[in-house]
């Protein structure tokens, strides 16, 4: 059944400054996510999807058209309010991984669900076990394959039970089998927590197995 709506982008335009003046790369793009719904953004290299997720994560501001989050618009926050949503509602798996290098990779979980104020041993053990990081707790990031940083960065995200996942590529290191898994427990996230999930990616196999699909074409959703 679909929820309440997460996530509301409207109308949105958004250009990037180059010395040959503005290049437009989203122009005019609107969806809505609900709570337990998921969502496969594809498109070419260079259409937009990056852009779109940075948008929706509250990490940058369109040029015109708004973002509602979890009923919040976010044109009406500053930086600092933009920065406590993202903290409490937000989980983000970006291409760059963002583990925090000082800390081993229980405590790079257990810093996020700090964080948004949602840390539960016994759910950062079970998405411990879920992405096969049993033996690595102890690990820094710098000790470990990309593959395995790549899990970490996903549990990572998880770990807070936010209610708005946003993932680029999330399974882009992986091997097929592990990518199936990794998207399985996400999926099983959604639909435990009722989280909506939006997700980036290449591969018209995992695509299909989220609940809805929009591709973008050169800065337009088609
Ligand atoms: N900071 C920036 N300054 C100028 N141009 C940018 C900037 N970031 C992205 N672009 C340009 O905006 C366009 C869209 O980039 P974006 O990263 O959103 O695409 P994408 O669909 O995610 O691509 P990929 O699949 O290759 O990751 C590209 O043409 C890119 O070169």
């Amino acid at each position: 059944m679909r929820g309440a709506e997460v996530l509301v982008v409207d109308d949105i335009h958004k250009s990037y400054p180059t010395a040959e003046g503005p290049v437009p790369v989203l122009s005019g793009v609107s969806l809505g996510l609900a709570a337990g719904e998921s969502l496969a953004l594809t498109g070419e290299s260079g259409s937009g999807k990056s852009t779109l997720l940075h948008l929706a994560a509250a990490l940058d501001r369109p040029d015109q058209g708004g973002i509602t989050l979890a009923g919040t618009p976010l044109a009406g926050l500053d930086d600092a309010g933009l920065a406590r949503l993202r903290r409490d509602r937000i989980g983000i798996v970006f291409q760059q991984f963002n583990l925090i290098p000082s800390l081993t990779v229980a405590a790079n979980l257990a810093f996020q669900a700090r964080l948004a104020g949602r840390h539960d041993p016994d759910w950062t053990a079970e998405l411990t076990g879920s992405l096969g990081l049993e033996g690595l707790e102890r690990r820094y990031p710098d000790e470990l394959s990309g593959g395995q940083q790549q899990r970490v960065a996903i549990g990572r995200a998880l770990a807070g039970r936010p209610g708005l996942i946003l993932a680029d590529e999330p399974t882009g290191n992986l091997d097929e089998a592990t990518g199936a898994a990794v998207l399985g427990l996400m999926l099983g996230l959604v639909a435990e927590t009722g989280a909506a999930l939006l997700m980036v990616t290449h591969s018209e196999r995992l695509a299909a197995r989220l609940d809805r699909r929009l591709h973008l074409r050169a800065g337009r959703l088609a």
